[in-house]
């Protein structure tokens, strides 16, 4: 068997969230529906081929992880970038399954991608290598079998090319991808919805553990990436009266110890649309804005209350996590799909418990991307079932329903880490990565039961 190492790591995290709980002895059903989840349901694998603008034949291969279909239709982003391969995909699309059961909507798991950076190609290029990868998956999708989104560059562009490929494909128009345009079936808030929902469940996060208190207002937030995720993020902490003190992308950081502005943050949207680095969307700031050149935000900034990973898996390393903890950071929330490595974890969690059983204030509370993350993929559900009734709902619904469902996985999540808990500090805050996981873990596995295929 090849070693996966994202794969495993997001398994593993899962699998100990699990054994260090009660739920097996409470409900010995169970133990069989992991070693059956490990496995997906399909894995479709295939050759693209497309000729570049120098007119050159390129070969690249793409993926789809069909790995749960138990809640629902098949539903997860594609990634397009020279990283992807079987073990970054089995890690999204097992973790996308229990984020999906989170999300309190009807939908299965999976991803897929392709192992191309569309990043320094031409439009037509780009339309060229959507229209080959489609020329596959085409058949392996539909809008009750599959139903792919975005993810790391796959915006609202590539989404568009890809439709237009798939409606010549099929000779049909149904809502067979989410993420689409507003005038050919989007929902309000798509874009939008992944970093508000970060944001969301931050001030929820801070309401509840300061027992109504405090709020994100006046919080100084480090926010990692500056992509779709990154980006809302960003707006969404301005707009409730924090401050954003860093973003980042994979050629280094910028902070700013005053604050990135919301204009600043559009420079940001705009330079991104042309796959302009920070370097140089910042090169002529007359603000207090530093590019630091090689560098993730982490460790360098120096009084922060928030961090929100927005960019990447592994981008919280366990040194990272200490220099944060020591900055003052005490909630931890994750845009990106396992953006902390298990060292970071385990040093949030560690002083989770600290916190408890001392009377100096140092505990930090860190929500997992599994329930973080959640309302990009909800909203997506929402575009399914407006697209089903050929309605568009109004944009403030869509927002309040992102609000709802983000404080019902909190309080979801807390429940169930209290119901199942292992530890022997009465006064801690609940883990949310253990209710995160138990509680996804108990809506896929009561289906499969249902359906007969764990027994
Ligand atoms: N777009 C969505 O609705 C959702 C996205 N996510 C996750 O959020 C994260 C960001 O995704 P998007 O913002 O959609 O993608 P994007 O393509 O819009 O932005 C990606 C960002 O990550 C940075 N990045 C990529 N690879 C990097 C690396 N190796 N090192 C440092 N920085 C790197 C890029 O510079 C960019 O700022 C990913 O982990 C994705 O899986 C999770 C849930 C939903
Ligand atoms: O909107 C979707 O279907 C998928 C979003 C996604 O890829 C994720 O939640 O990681």
């Amino acid at each position: 068997m090849s070693y996966e190492p994202e794969f495993e790591q997001a398994y593993k995290e899962v699998e100990d969230s699990l054994v260090q709980s009660t739920l097996f002895k409470h409900h010995p059903q169970y133990a069989n529906v992991l070693k059956v989840l490990r496995v997906p349901q399909r894995i479709v694998q295939f050759r693209v081929t497309w000729e570049n603008d120098k007119g050159e034949q390129e070969v690249a291969t793409g993926y789809r992880v069909q790995l749960s279909n138990n809640l629902g239709p098949f539903k997860g982003g594609l990634r397009f970038h020279e990283s992807v391969n079987l073990s970054v995909l089995k890690f999204l699309a097992f973790e996308q399954v229990f984020k999906n059961a989170l999300t309190g909507t009807s939908i299965g798991g999976a991803k897929g991608g392709l192992n191309v950076n569309p990043q320094g190609r031409s439009d037509k290029e780009l339309r060229r290598i959507c229209q080959a990868f489609m020329a596959e998956l085409h058949r392996h999708i539909g809008q009750d079998v599959d139903i792919p989104a975005g993810d790391i560059n796959v915006g609202g562009k590539v989404i568009g090319l890809l439709f237009g490929a798939w409606r010549q494909y099929s000779n049909t128009f149904e809502g067979v991808l989410t993420g689409k345009g507003t005038n050919w079936g989007a929902s309000p808030f798509r874009p939008e919805a992944t970093g508000y929902g970060v944001v969301y469940i931050t001030n929820d996060m801070i309401e509840y553990a300061t027992k109504g208190k405090e709020s994100i207002k006046g919080k100084r937030v480090a926010i990692s990436g500056s992509g779709n995720v990154a980006q809302y993020a960003a707006l969404k902490v301005l707009e409730l009266g924090g401050t954003v003190v860093s973003l980042s992308d994979s050629k280094g950081a910028i902070v700013s110890e005053s604050g990135i502005s919301k204009a600043d943050i559009e420079a940001v949207a705009a330079g991104k649309s042309d796959y302009k680095p920070l370097s140089a969307i910042f090169a002529e700031s007359k603000s207090d804005i530093k590019f630091i050149p090689g560098a993730r935000p982490w460790t360098n900034v120096t009084k922060v209350d928030v961090a929100l990973p927005c960019a990447t898996q592994n981008e919280v390393s366990g040194q990272e996590a200490e220099y944060l903890v020591k900055a003052g950071v005490k909630y931890v929330a994750e845009g990106s799909n396992m953006g902390s490595t298990p060292e970071a974890i385990e040093i949030f969690e560690k002083q989770r418990l600290a916190a408890s059983s001392s009377s100096t204030d140092s505990g930090v509370w860190f929500c997992p991307p599994k329930l973080a993350n959640m309302a990009g993929v909800m909203v997506s559900q929402f575009e399914m079932a407006q697209n089903s009734q050929r309605v568009t709902w109004e944009p403030e619904y869509v927002d309040s329903l992102i609000k709802k469902h983000m404080k019902e996985g909190l309080m979801l999540s807390i429940e169930t880490a209290s119901k199942y808990s292992n530890e022997n500090t009465s006064d801690a805050l609940p883990s949310l990565l253990k209710g995160a996981n138990l509680a996804g873990f108990i809506k896929v596995a009561d289906a499969m039961i249902d359906h007969g295929d764990v027994f």
